[in-house]
């Protein structure tokens, strides 16, 4: 059967599905996942019946990194037949200035997508791996990228930009935003979910290995925690999130630091890991005795709670908010937490409700609906895909 690939490499997992296209339509074949990718490596796939296809766990160092994650998923999903591949999407986190919206991609366009790679680091070299890749083994077949940042383009200039000087913003020095086609998603399953509030005031809180919140007005982003690069706003996995740009003169003045180690403190030894110097991962922290892994906890909720101040205030009031994402979407002591710092803002949760995950998980009373949705990416990015290769 004719089928698109979604590939979606994230800073700790890659995420692949498999959607077939019959008379126009996409329908799931296959989803799966390498996720703790350095921590506990596990390849998962199952059918859209759920029934599963592997599951398999390696050890921590035999997948150290995405290329390991890429090798691996690749050999498995080669060994699987039945369907002749249409096209491949690809989540790539960074568009920079000029993309707005998903694009086929030929050689000048890859050459263009790397020259953002010093901007997402933990990223871009993933997101462009498999694409160059699949461009050498199958030259024929259709390849997208859509882009983390699109979703965000919108925003209104003095909204988007540094006080650094004009000619900054003018070459590209400007808040891009991430995590765009999590939210483009979640804008468009609350259309279906809570259509009475799809239309008013949301933030979208996705909190995984990376983690952001966005503003949601009408439908469209208007604001978002991360700027430049993904390292801005919450503290995340191994980024720090928001922090006083005079940290990093200090750290090469004074500290003696290169760039590359800077580079590397901020993007893979910071946030939860670096906080708590046990993990990086929510799950081994939530388990853990340790008083620094509660601490850990304790900051990424102060400020989960300070960026909701920020993004409410650019809403000019809250009518939802919404949990996704790993974290978000599976830990309902954390969403407690979360939840009960909203309570000067109307929120009130309904405690039996978030432990069974409902949709729902606000009371009736609430003056804000609280949501949990599970974010889907790769949906987002087979319909953009399908759009693309069904006009060439
Ligand atoms: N049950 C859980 N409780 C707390 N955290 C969880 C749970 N399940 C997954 N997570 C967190 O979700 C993170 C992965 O989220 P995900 O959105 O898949 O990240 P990414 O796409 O950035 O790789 C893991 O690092 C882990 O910390
Ligand atoms: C942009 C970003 O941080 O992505 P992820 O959450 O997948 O790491
Ligand atoms: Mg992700």
């Amino acid at each position: 059967m004719d089928a698109i690939l979604v590939i979606n490499a994230g800073s700790s997992s890659l995420k692949f599905q498999i959607f077939g296209i019959a008379d126009g339509r996409l329908s799931r074949k296959v989803r799966g996942q390498m996720d703790g990718i350095g921590t506990r490596p596990r390849l998962f796939a199952s059918t859209a019946e759920a029934e599963v296809l592997i599951d398999r766990s390696f050890a921590a160092d035999a997948v150290k990194d995405l290329p390991a994650a890429i090798a691996e998923t690749r050999a498995w999903l080669e060994s699987l037949g039945g369907f002749t591949l249409r096209a491949i999407g690809h989540r790539v986190v960074h568009g920079g200035p000029d993309y707005a919206r998903p694009i086929l991609i030929d050689h000048e366009i890859l050459d263009t997508l790397a020259t953002f790679q010093e901007l997402a680091p933990l990223h871009q070299p993933n997101n462009l791996a498999p694409i160059r890749l699949a461009m050498e083994i199958a030259p024929d077949v259709a390849q997208v990228a859509c882009f983390d940042t699109a979703f965000h383009r919108g925003h209104a200039p003095h909204t988007d930009c540094y006080a650094l000087p004009w000619e900054y913003y003018e070459h590209g020095v400007r808040r891009y935003g991430f995590h765009g086609l999590s939210y483009e998603y979640i804008a468009e399953r609350l259309t279906e979910v809570a259509p009475d509030v799809a239309g008013g005031r949301v933030i979208v809180a996705h909190l995984g290995s990376g983690a952001s919140m966005c503003a949601i007005k009408g439908g469209r982003s208007i604001e978002t925690t991360m700027g430049f690069t993904a390292l801005d706003g919450l503290p995340m996995g191994t980024r720090p999130g928001q922090m006083d740009p005079g940290v990093v003169l200090y750290l090469i003045e004074h500290k003696g630091m290169s760039v590359a180690a800077v580079t590397d403190l901020l993007y893979r030894s910071s946030g939860l890991k670096g906080l708590s110097g046990i993990s990086a991962d929510m799950r081994d922290l939530l388990e853990s005795e340790e008083p620094h892994a509660a601490f850990a906890i304790d900051h990424f909720i102060h400020r989960c709670a300070l960026s909701t101040g920020l993004l409410a205030a650019a809403l000019k009031g809250l009518d939802a908010f919404v949990f996704t994402a790993g974290v978000g979407e599976n830990s309902a002591p954390i969403r407690a937490r979360i939840a009960e710092r909203l309570g000067w803002l109307g929120a009130e949760l309904d405690p039996a409700a978030n432990e069974a995950g409902a949709t729902l998980i606000s009371t009736p009373t609430s003056k804000v609906a609280l949501y949990v949705l599970p974010t889907d990416e790769e949906l987002m990015i087979a319909r953009h895909t399908l759009a693309l290769v069904a006009v060439r």
